[in-house]
C-alpha cells in the first residue's frame, strides 16, 4: 500500500472516549429530566456525532420528534462537560502513541471525525496527541459529517497529498464510507465501537496499531520503527 499522508477517526479508533462520551451524555439527560443509558448502549450510538447521539438517547426514551430547543439545551450541556474534562474517563488506545509519534516523523496526519472541531481539539490535547497532527478537521455542520467525503478532500488538500494517497483509519461505517466516497484508501481497526458488518475486500484490517507499520514499510523502516 502506498500511503503519504494518514487520516485517524478519533472516537474509538486512537482515543477510548465512550466512558466520557456516556458521561457527558448522561448529565445532559438528567438536567432535563431524563433518564441515563449504561455505557454499552451508548457505545454503539457513537461515530455520528454529538448531534446524531442525542437524537439516540431521545429515540430511546420515546421522543422521535424532539423540539429543537431541547435539543439545543441538551448539546450545550453535553459540550459543556466535555470542555470541562475531555478524557476523565477514557484513555489513548493501547499501542497508539508509539504509531504516531514513530508515523508522525515521516509523514503528515490529520484527525477526521464526526465530533465537532473544538470538542475533537480539547480530546486530542487532553490524550496528549496534539504534538503527533497536522490538522484536527471536525464536523462542525450536517453536510461535512462522514460518510460524506468532504473533511477528507479537506485533509488531502491541506496535508497537500492526492486522496488517493490518504489513508482513512478508522472504527466505523461512517469512516469507510467517507473514504470509499473520497477515493481514499481505509483501514478498518477491530478495537473500537465497530458496527461494520463486512468492510468489503479493499479494506485493510488492524487488530492492533503495530499492523498499521506493516501497511506502511516505507515509512515504518524510515522512522526506524
Ligand atoms: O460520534 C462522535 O462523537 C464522533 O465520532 P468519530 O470520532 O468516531 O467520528
Ligand atoms: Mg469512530
Amino acid at each position: 500500500m502506498r500511503a503519504d499522508a494518514l487520516a485517524f477517526d478519533l472516537d474509538g479508533t486512537l482515543v477510548d472516549s465512550a466512558p466520557d462520551i456516556a458521561a457527558a451524555l448522561a448529565a445532559a439527560l438528567r438536567a432535563e429530566g431524563f433518564g441515563s443509558f449504561e455505557l454499552r448502549v451508548v457505545r454503539a450510538w457513537i461515530g455520528d456525532g454529538p448531534d446524531v447521539l442525542i437524537r439516540r438517547a431521545l429515540a430511546a426514551h420515546g421522543l422521535d420528534n424532539p423540539a429543537p430547543e431541547l435539543l439545543r439545551r441538551l448539546r450545550a450541556h453535553f459540550d459543556t462537560t466535555t470542555l470541562a474534562a475531555p478524557l476523565a474517563h477514557g484513555r489513548v488506545f493501547e499501542g497508539i502513541e508509539a504509531v504516531l509519534d514513530g508515523l508522525s516523523e515521516v509523514l503528515p496526519i490529520a484527525v477526521v471525525t464526526n465530533k465537532p472541531t473544538k470538542l475533537a481539539c480539547a480530546v486530542v490535547q487532553a490524550a496528549g496527541l496534539m504534538p503527533y497532527v497536522t490538522e484536527v478537521l471536525g464536523a462542525d455542520t450536517p453536510a461535512l459529517r462522514k460518510p460524506e467525503p468532504a473533511l477528507l478532500h479537506t485533509a488531502a488538500r491541506q496535508l497537500g497529498v492526492a486522496a488517493s494517497r490518504l489513508l482513512m483509519v478508522g472504527d466505523g461505517p461512517a469512516d469507510l464510507q467517507a473514504a470509499a466516497a473520497a477515493g481514499c484508501p481505509a483501514a478498518l481497526v477491530d478495537w473500537g465501537y465497530g458496527g461494520v458488518a463486512d468492510p468489503g475486500p479493499a479494506v485493510w484490517r488492524l487488530r492492533a496499531p503495530q499492523q498499521l507499520l506493516a501497511l506502511l514499510p516505507r515509512q515504518a523502516a524510515q522512522a526506524g520503527l
